[in-house]
């Protein structure tokens, strides 16, 4: 059972979370995220609890009851190495797959790939908080975050950096920021847990579109997002995220639900034809290029009742789980 301590950790982050929500839609998300990128304080409290909550809580828990494979972290390190250093990585069968997606299109279509090669895979961790991938010799980490919790991570603002065509990224070490982040670079990019922060499903797609345009052709976006419902629940949340990431031309090659996420791999197609022919054959009628989170369609709870035994959903017994497992997102 979580102790004292982690409930008020958890707590303190769903309230930021919260607030953010909010005061977006008193105001509108742009002048909300002003303001919040404003509060120093706020920031750092932020920072420390989070920290503290995936070190000491979450990674700890899954190391003690040999669930590392339930571990978003581990998750991410395994796909990457499957992907990327695999004696036949993934990434070429993908390739091939793709090549049969255009020859349905054009049957004349003909492509002569290169090898991608790479000695280490270049990972920048989106909303890192403590730069957890630095543990790991493959990769060569670029951490950011709005609120570094280590000296390791820069400060950068995902939704205000400048993306150029430099070949590495650019710092300013006087600040501890990053100044610019270089266009086709990454081979991959990790959202963990970044993407229900965001108070707005514009902002979820500017940080998705700012990762395709990063990202070397046919490199890969992560995506974790807190999911404790049961497999299946989010499942048209999910397609549509497929749809709408289809559309700026990424396919889905992984989704997988652990005990409280659900983590997916998005590829950077070689040819943008090959998202666009996923979307026109798959597309259904509630599909529409819109990232939304399930605390979109929630009222605010400031003008809720709590729920009685009876009017209880499913989502109000999630909340109530993830305040013992500690994980706090899956909030109203
Ligand atoms: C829930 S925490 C997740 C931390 C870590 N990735 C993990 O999985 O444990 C979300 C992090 O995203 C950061 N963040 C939110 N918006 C951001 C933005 N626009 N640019 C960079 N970092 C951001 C927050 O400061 C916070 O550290």
């Amino acid at each position: 059972m979580a102790s004292q301590e982690q409930l008020e950790l958890s707590g303190l982050i769903k309230s930021v979370h919260q607030r953010l929500r909010e005061s977006a839609k008193q105001s509108d998300a742009e002048t909300a995220w002003q303001e919040h990128m404003q509060d120093a304080e706020r920031l750092k409290n932020y920072a420390d609890a989070m920290y503290k909550l995936a070190t000491c809580y979450w990674d700890r828990t899954m190391e003690v009851s040999s669930k590392r494979s339930n571990c978003r972290i581990e998750w991410v390190v395994a796909s990457c190495r499957s992907y990327f250093l695999h004696p036949t990585p993934l990434l070429y069968l993908f390739r091939e797959k793709e090549d049969k997606v255009m020859q349905a299109i054009d049957a004349s279509f003909r492509y002569e790939h290169r090898p991608y090669l790479i000695e280490k895979i270049k990972l920048l961790d989106v909303g890192s908080c403590y730069n957890p991938f630095a543990a790991f010799e493959e990769f060569d980490v670029t951490a950011i975050d709005i609120a570094p919790a280590q000296p390791s991570v820069w400060y950068c603002d995902f939704l205000d950096v400048a993306v150029r065509s430099i070949d590495r990224p650019s710092f300013s070490p006087e600040h501890w920021a990053v100044d610019a982040l270089p266009k086709q670079y990454y081979d991959a990019i990790v959202f963990s847990l970044l993407l229900e922060y965001l108070p707005s499903p514009d902002q979820r797609m500017h940080c998705c579109r700012n990762a395709y345009e990063m990202l070397r052709p046919e490199g890969i976006l992560l995506i974790i997002t807190p999911d404790s419902r049961h497999q299946g629940a989010n499942a048209k949340l999910m397609k549509n995220w497929r749809y709408t990431l289809a559309g700026i031309g990424f396919t889905r090659i992984k989704i997988e639900k652990l005990e409280h996420v659900t983590c997916m791999v998005f590829r950077r197609s070689l040819f943008p034809e090959v998202g666009q022919r996923w979307c026109a054959i798959n597309r259904e009628a509630y599909m529409m290029p819109v990232l939304n989170i399930p605390q979109d369609f929630n009222e605010s709870p400031s003008k809720e009742a709590a729920p009685s035994a009876e009017q209880r959903t499913e989502a109000d017994d999630v909340d109530i789980r993830d305040a013992f497992a500690g994980l706090p997102f899956e909030d109203s």
